[in-house]
């Protein structure tokens, strides 16, 4: 099942003498259960992309559809419940609240839905089980330690069973051994609950855990990989990749594997 349709989708930013071609025609599918990345250089529209198929803005032209449904022509009541139901979303900086228990983190998206308590324990049990932070629960945020943090916004991102799972620079703020885990952590999401993952990352170490790799150059498509060998080969295929396609000085490629 196609969970992502984006559909000549453009966005232009700005006004008449001062217009950016953020996003051109751009179109792909992504299918149910698969783990891709989006990379290409500083500026080239990755966050623009990822806004738009996380509804948080709409396109100029074009469409996105989620599981059939036109997202970018909902209206802002449906599609709040859309997002709280089907989206969800990991920032760099985490965005948990220092007044929350790590427990109440993580269950905020259910706060609006009427979910008997014991399926929510239920719920509560198997996202804390896979990312391994059930002894954290009644800890604050400011309690434990960043690559701990990164898994509470991780699990709150979970709790839902978001059809799609959406991040921007996911392991951006994190030491190599916590995005290490971290990384492991949503390949375990990826297999376990078969949530659809999507990432943006400048990190060809971070991008060498997806499945398939869009690269994107001036809002347009430049090319895809698809990951057919080990996770070293990937990550080769994608400093490749980096080199080809070229600009944005904030590449890591002399980043290895760890
Ligand atoms: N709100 C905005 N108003 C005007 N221009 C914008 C706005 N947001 C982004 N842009 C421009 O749109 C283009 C794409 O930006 P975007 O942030 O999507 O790129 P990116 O690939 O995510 O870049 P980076 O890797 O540096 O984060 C850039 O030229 C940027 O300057």
């Amino acid at each position: 099942m196609t969970v992502v349709a984006v559909q000549q989708v453009s966005k232009v930013y700005g006004h008449r003498f001062n217009l950016v071609n953020a996003l051109n025609n751009i179109s792909f599918e992504i299918e149910e259960g698969e783990f891709v990345g989006i990379m290409g250089p500083s500026g080239a529209g990755k966050t623009t992309l990822l806004n738009m198929i996380a509804t948080i803005d709409r396109p100029t032209h074009g469409q996105v559809m989620i599981k059939n449904q036109v997202v970018t022509k909902m209206r802002e009541a449906k599609l709040a419940n859309f997002r709280r139901h089907d989206l969800g979303f990991i920032f760099q900086d985490f965005n948990l609240l220092d007044s929350l228990t790590v427990r109440e983190n993580i269950l905020l998206p259910l706060a609006l839905d009427k979910m008997s308590v014991a399926l929510i324990e239920k719920r509560l049990a198997q996202v804390t089980q896979v990312l391994g932070i059930g002894g954290l629960l009644d800890r604050y945020p400011d309690e434990i330690s960043i690559g701990q943090r990164q898994r509470v916004a991780c699990g709150r991102a979970m709790i839902t069973n978001p059809t799609l799972l959406l991040a921007d620079e996911p392991t951006g703020s994190l030491d190599s051994k916590s995005a290490t885990e971290l990384l492991r952590y949503l390949t375990e999401i990826n297999h376990q609950e078969k949530t659809t993952i999507l990432l943006v990352t400048h990190d060809a170490f971070t991008a060498s855990y997806c499945r398939r790799i869009l690269f994107i150059k001036d809002g347009q498509l430049f090319s895809e990989i698809v990951r057919s060998g080990d996770r070293q080969q990937f990550f080769n295929q994608i400093i490749d990749m980096q080199a080809t396609i070229g600009g944005g000085g904030r590449y890591n490629a002399v980043t290895t594997p760890r």
